[in-house]
Formats: structure tokens, sequence, C-alpha cells
């Protein structure tokens, strides 16, 4: 079977240096301003003929200002030098037409120009998000989940302002600085060149400036990133911060976050506010020379005012567009920060890859539910260290096994291996004979179930929650699945019944309510695998016997692998496989096992005594006749 070598910048074993303050790793090959544009114009597809739209309103914008300074030239040259008033209405009228036309374009511009910006932002964030998806479970291990977000919020944006608002600055820009220079050289062509000399210390200087900048940028997308990671996990931890007391800490880690932001932030704003500053001398200095040479000019009857006035304005006009092209050199230069975090994301491979419509099974089929391993060899993308090694067995339809062991055996591994989160390195993972790698993955996990550990709750109402195991679930379905879990009674107990809103963390519903309602979903979503990790983690003995019986309705039927510790629940599997180090090293029923004095026997005797007595046993074997039996 195959196995993903080919390993990403994110899987490496070598990982690069962490920044000691943001804790985010300091990329060592930074990507260009070309390069990082190249990587995300594409996602301007579909909305390029508004981007030629936009490049023709910039181009009508510059001409209709060019317009009007030559008619503001022809006016005072006519109707104010001479002191004719008749001759003010025709200019005055076609000035002001040239105006109202520069208004209507650079409005028509300036709204199509957020507009496709708005668009580009929504289609770079949704195929992040997507890609996002597709990662292993990993990927999410090795990155913190609020820098996650701030990726997919703040940096989407800094690449915004490079591909889409960037090249509509540009444009813009570019159209002023031909127009102007070329109405300014026609003027007056030698006056014009002296003036232009500015222009190469002009960008030299914006080069200058470019380093230092990206330098600051980076550091400050990650200081974001390495703030929204600190909200985000004690937003999540704050039942822990606040019992151990450690909102201090919490703050000082916020802190010390903020203060990073806080100093890339002031030393960004000193790097183009002296850049600006720079600039403005530069261009007060063009003036003063413009004004002592057209004196100069005029007094030798070379130039009459209208004419230098004109020139003046034309000069005046040039500079703010170069000047916002030497801005836009500077925000491509910060947003190719933002660019290469999110290219961290993008260029993240996923562990595995979906054969989609090249399936060898009928795609609307349900599956029988044989599960099979072969032989399967696994370790994690990254680690060396062999996680599943010679592993084979086989869960025959309807049939419930439970698999245990020590902790680090290898039992969730196996679980990720069955939902085809990872491909074996060697070995073959099957469903009703068909290696799953040859299945599509829609397919593979419709029909496989999986209750995690910690239940999966949506933001959103119990009735959404339970439904969303069939989309096209009806409020009977909805309910009936919810009897068959018992879990109607306390939803109908709520004030807002199955309307009531309920949230990870947040939610008002005990652990065992919470199973009961997962359950109820997996009942909905009827799949002809089940697969249970852990399911009375976290639950009392009362609470644990409490879902067992709709577990047991649930498991009905259906091939049911159980990941567990639990021994209780072992007593009545069909099979229980024991794992120790990655190997499958016991297998049998739990009186077989229990008879061969092997890891199960010493398992289940040490679990039995877990306060120097023998009262979860009693307490174990009372318990059976109730609810422990899954048969
Ligand atoms: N993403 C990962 N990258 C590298 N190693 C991992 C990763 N996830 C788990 N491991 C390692 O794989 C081994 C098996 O872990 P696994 O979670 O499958 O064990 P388990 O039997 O389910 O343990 P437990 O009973 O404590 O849940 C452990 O040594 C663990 O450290």
């Amino acid at each position: 079977m195959r196995f993903h070598s080919s390993l990403k910048r994110s899987d490496r074993t070598e990982e690069p240096p962490e920044d000691p303050v943001t804790d985010v790793p300091i990329r060592t090959d930074p990507i260009s301003i070309l390069a990082s544009f190249r990587r995300f114009w594409p996602l301007t597809r579909g909305d390029r003929r508004w981007l030629i739209v936009i490049f023709l309103c910039a181009v009508l914008a510059a001409l209709a200002e060019t317009i009007t300074v030559l008619l503001f030239a022809k006016l005072t040259d006519t109707a104010l030098q001479s002191g004719d008033v008749s001759a003010f209405w025709k200019p005055a009228g076609q000035w002001l037409a040239v105006a109202v036309a520069g208004a209507v374009v650079g409005y028509l511009g300036s709204s199509l120009a957020v507009w496709t910006a708005e668009r580009f932002v929504l289609r770079l964030r949704a195929r992040v998000f997507g890609h996002l998806q597709t990662l292993p479970p990993h990927f999410f291990q090795r990155n913190r989940r609020g820098d996650l977000v701030e990726r997919l919020t703040g940096d989407v944006e800094a690449i915004e302002a490079l591909v889409v608002s960037g090249i509509v600055g540009a444009a813009s820009a570019l159209f002023g600085t031909i127009f102007y220079a070329g109405a300014a050289l026609l003027l007056r062509w030698d006056l014009a060149l002296a003036t232009f000399v500015m222009v190469p210390v002009l960008l030299v200087v914006t080069r200058g400036f470019a380093k230092p900048l990206r330098a600051v940028s980076r550091r400050g997308r990650a200081a974001d990133g390495a703030i929204t990671a600190v909200v985000e996990e004690t937003l999540v931890n704050v039942v822990m911060t606040q019992a151990y007391n450690r909102q201090k800490d919490e703050e000082d880690r916020l802190s010390s976050k903020a203060r990073l932001r806080l100093r890339t932030a002031v030393k960004a704003v000193r790097l183009t506010e002296f850049y600006e500053q720079f600039i403005e001398v530069l261009e007060t200095l063009c003036v003063l020379t413009i004004i002592g040479l057209g004196a100069w000019e005029i007094s030798a009857g070379r130039m009459t005012l209208g004419q230098l006035l004109a020139f003046a304005a034309f000069i005046g006009y040039l500079y703010p567009p170069i000047r916002s092209l030497g801005q836009l050199g500077l925000t491509a230069t910060a947003a190719t920060a933002g660019a290469e975090r999110l290219l961290e994301i993008l260029d993240a491979e996923p562990s595995v890859t979906d054969p989609g419509d090249s399936v060898p099974v009928p795609e609307r089929s349900r599956a029988l539910g044989e599960v099979e391993a072969r032989q399967v060899f696994f370790h994690y993308p990254g680690s060396s260290e062999m996680v599943l090694r010679d592993l084979s067995f086989t869960a025959s339809p309807g049939e419930l096994l439970v698999i245990t062991g020590p902790s680090g055996a290898g039992k969730s591994t196996l679980a990720a291996l069955l939902l085809r989160f990872y491909d074996p390195e060697t070995g073959t993972v099957l469903l009703d004979g068909v290696s799953v790698d040859r299945m599509s993955l829609p397919y593979l996990r419709r029909n496989i179930t999986l209750l995690p550990q910690d239940t999966l709750v949506l933001h959103d109402t119990i009735e959404e929650n339970i439904g969303c195991g069939r989309p096209d679930a009806s409020h009977d379905d909805v309910e009936r699945a919810a009897r068959a879990a018992d879990a109607h009674a306390f939803i109908e107990a709520l004030p807002e019944g199955y309307d009531t809103v309920i949230s990870t963390g947040t939610s008002r519903l005990s652990g065992g309510q919470l199973q009961r309602i997962a359950i109820a979903r997996a009942m909905l979503r009827d799949a002809p695998v089940l697969l249970l990790d852990e399911p009375t983690t976290g639950l009392d003995r009362l609470a644990a016997e409490r879902i067992l019986e709709p577990l047991r309705r649930l498991a009905r039927g259906r091939t049911t692998i159980v990941i567990t510790h639990d021994l209780a629940l072992a007593a009545d599997a069909d099979r229980i496989l024991v794992l120790d180090e990655g190997r499958l090293v016991e297998s049998g029923t739990h009186t077989q096992l229990l008879g061969r004095s092997g890891l199960y026997a010493t398992l289940f005797e040490r679990r039995s005594r877990p306060h120097n007595g023998t009262a979860y046993e009693s307490a174990y074997k009372s318990a059976r006749p109730s609810g422990i039996h899954w048969r």
C-alpha cells in the first residue's frame, strides 16, 4: 500500500526554529512579492473582466483630472488675466462637465474595486478553509488553533491588499503618472525633465525601506497569530484557569504577545511615517524648483502664468501616484508575510488522497460491514516510531469487537486508519474485502460512524445536532432517534426542548446526556460499522451504565468496534483484541482471555482493584445484570 513519504514543510521531522516570543516557526525561505502574487492571482478568475472595467475607470479618472488642469490653465490665461468675464463661461462649463464625468467613473471604479476585493477575500478564505479541512490530525496538533484562525482572517486580508487592491491601486497610480507626466512634458519638456530627477531618488528610498518593513511585518503577523492563539486557548480552558488561579499567568502570557505586537506596530509606523515625511520634503523641493524656474521663464516671456500654474499642478498631481506606487511596494512587502503563513496551510498535503469516482463499489450502496486489517504497519508522518506492527484481524458484519490494551498501545491510531485519516505504511485496511484506499472517502466515512471520546457538539439546537446525522431527517425521525438513545425525556424537560442551543464547553447538559445526543445522531446516521472510542470515559459508573442500554440498541445489527480501557465493556464482546506496543498480543472472549492469565488478565486484575479493594469488581459484577450486557 502507498505511503506518503513526500513530506511537506509541515511534516518534516526537523522542525524550523521557533520565534521565542511568538512560538511561531521562523521561515528560512521567504517568498518574493512576485511569487506570492503568482500563487494567489488565479483566485481572481471570474472577476478579471471587472478588473478591466476598474482599469478603464482609472484611465478615465486620470484623463478627466488632466483635462480639468488644462481647462484651469485656459481659464487663468483668458478670463482671469484679461479680465474678460465672457471668456469664463465656456471653459467653466467644460470644467464642470469633465469633473462630473470624473466623479462618476471614480465612484464606479472605487465601488467595483471594493466589491472585487471582497469577493477575492471570500474565495481565498473558502479555499484555505476547505484545504484546512482535508489536513490530517497531526497538522492540527502542530499548529495552534488561534494562529490558524488569525491566518484565515488577518492574513487573508493582507494578501487581498497585494493581489486585488494592490493591482487596482498600481493601475490607477500608473495611469495617473503617465497622464500627468505626459501633460507636464507636453507643456514644458525641459522643466519636466528637471523635476523628474527626483523619481530615481524615490525608487532607491522605497527599496531601502522594503527590507526592514518586511521583517517587521512578518513578526507583526506572527504576533497577531500568537495573540489569537492565547485568547482562544484561555477561553477553551477557562474552567482550568479559574480553578488553578491562573488568571494572572494567562494575562501575563497575553501581555507578552501583546507587547511584541505593540513593538512591531510602533516600528512599522515609524518606518512608514519616516518614509512619508521624506517624500514630503522631496516634493517641497520639487515645487520650489518649479516656482523658481517658472518665475524666470515668465519674466523672459517664455511662459504664461496659466501655463506655470498648470505645470505646477501636474507636478503636484504626479507625486501622489508616484508615492502610492512606492507605498504599494511596501504594502506588497508586508503582504508577503501573510502569504507565507497561508502557503504553509495550502502547501501542507492531506495524508490521504481520495480516489473519488474510481470506486470499485457502487457509490450509493450501503456496505455490509466487514472490517479487516491485514498485516498493517504504521508510523505517524514525521515520526520513525512504528505505532502499529503487523496488525491483522477481521470483524464480521454484526460482530462486537472490543480493542483494549495499555495506554499508547495504538488503539486510537487503529481507529484513525479505519477512517482513513492515514494510510498504513505497509499492509491493508479493508471494508467488505475492498481496500479502503480504493473507495471514495465520502463512501467510506458514510459507512462508519465514529463516536469519539469527547462528544462532538455543533453550536446549534439539539434538533440540528441530532439531525445532522442524516440531513434529510424530519423532526419525527429526530425524535425517534432521541427516544432510542434514551435522550427524549431529558430533552423534553428542557425549557426549549429540541430547540435548545448547545455548544462545546458551554453546554447545560451533562457528559452522559451529550453522549446520548451523539448516540441519537449515530442512530439516524445508520451506518453499518460503528467505531466507539472510549464511550464511557469521563462518566461515572451510573452514567456509564445509563448509556450502555442505548449503545446496545445502536450496536444491534452493526459491526461494532469498541476501543476502551473499561473492561466492563469487554465482558460480552464476541471477541476482544489486546494490543501492546502496536502488536496484537491476545485475542478471544472475556472468559477465554481471563483463563490465559496473560496481559488481559493482568489489566483486568489491575483495573478491578483501583482503590486497594474490590469495590469496582463487586460493583461491576453487580452491575452486569442491569446494563453492562451488550447482547
Ligand atoms: N500525531 C502523532 N504523531 C506522532 N505520534 C503519535 C501521534 N499520535 C499518537 N502518537 C503516538 O502513537 C502511539 C499510539 O498512540 P494511540 O493514541 O493510538 O494509543 P492508545 O492506545 O489509543 O492510547 P490511549 O489508550 O492512551 O488513548 C503513542 O506512542 C503516541 O505517542
